[in-house]
């Protein structure tokens, strides 16, 4: 399968302005007129006009649609009380920078072998009788709980995961629609990084720590919390969590991630008082992980065993 979409900045600007509806209202599809590569009125997309504040008018259709807003500091771009503490406060900014950074997509087969995972199949024996099962080896990786003191909050970092974003388009195509936007490619993670180095698990978690979100944590202070499986059926690779308690004085530079890498990570303070709505909020794209460690957190808080 090859899959290709070039985002147009007229497409961008529809991902953009999708995902402050979609934070508020849920992620239920794209229909016409939601975003506008789906639809008769869609295919004008190269061609269509922002003639007025919050309208855009296609000139092949001449069909205007109303266009909410995009706000940097509303609600609906920060749900459940989640505030951007990136060092360059810029809300909304890094979200929105890197929908205008990102050009073509393709899904295509692997071009070759993968630093990262490779496709296996083990072959086994089960009362005499061969079978298969295809698996990817993959790196461990290691993801941190991080409590802000200053903020009663989880640490929580959004950006864009191409895996994410290829897996809503591909389910998108079975179902007969055209590419979503690029707004549902933007997760919302703990901390972490893969196992791909020789350091121990607790010096890569602070390396990670400081990268990504900024914060200079001692190694000492990086509490093992648990290992799980991440992907029984898939990988069967161990993920490694951590605890550590972070404050602004700890505060070492901006995060963000490796540029170089093509990260750009906005790193988001979640108040533990939103975390149940946050939790059960089924329209953001969260990790397992930050769901565990969200859970782990308040439990431990609420025995006061931190
Ligand atoms: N599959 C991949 N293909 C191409 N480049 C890749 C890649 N995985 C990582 N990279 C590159 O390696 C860089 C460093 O990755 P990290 O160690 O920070 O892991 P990351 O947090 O991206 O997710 C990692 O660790 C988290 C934590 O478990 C996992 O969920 C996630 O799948 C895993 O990629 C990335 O910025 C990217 O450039």
């Amino acid at each position: 399968m090859h899959t290709s979409l070039v985002p147009t900045k007229e497409s961008t600007g529809a991902a953009s302005v999708r995902w402050t509806s979609l934070i508020g209202g849920g992620l239920n599809g794209w229909g016409c007129c939601e975003i506008y590569t789906n639809c008769c009125c869609c295919t004008s997309v190269g061609v269509s006009l922002l003639i007025a504040r919050g309208v855009r008018l296609s000139r092949r259709s001449g069909r205007a649609m109303v266009m909410p807003q995009l706000s940097h500091d509303n609600e609906q771009f920060y749900p459940h009380g989640l505030k951007s503490i990136s060092k360059e406060h810029n809300p909304g900014g890094i979200m929105e920078k890197t929908l205008q950074r990102l050009g073509q997509i393709d899904i295509i087969p692997p071009p070759g072998p993968s630093r990262f995972v490779s496709p296996q199949t083990v072959m086994y024996h089960l009362d005499g009788k061969q079978r298969r099962w295809d698996m990817v080896k993959a790196h461990s990786s290691v993801g941190i709980v991080l409590y802000h003191a200053e903020e009663d909050a989880l640490l929580v970092v959004r950006q864009f995961r191409p895996a994410v974003y290829a897996s809503r388009w591909m389910e998108a195509q079975a179902e007969g629609k055209g590419p979503p936007p690029l707004s549902v490619g933007f997760t919302y993670e703990l901390t972490a990084g893969i196992v791909d180095k020789s350091k121990s698990l607790a010096e890569i978690a602070k390396e990670e720590v400081l990268e990504e979100v900024g914060y200079d944590v001692k190694v000492e202070d990086m509490r093992p919390v648990t290992v799980y499986v991440s992907s029984t059926g898939i990988s069967g690779s161990k993920h490694h969590m951590f605890y550590a308690a972070v404050s602004e004085s700890m505060r070492s530079n901006g995060g963000g991630g490796v540029q170089d890498s093509g990260e750009a990570i906005e790193v988001l303070a979640l108040p533990l008082a939103h975390a149940d709505a946050f939790e059960r909020d089924e329209s953001i794209p969260k990790s397992a992980g930050l769901l565990f460690g969200l859970m782990w957190l308040r439990n431990q808080k609420r025995a006061d065993t931190l």
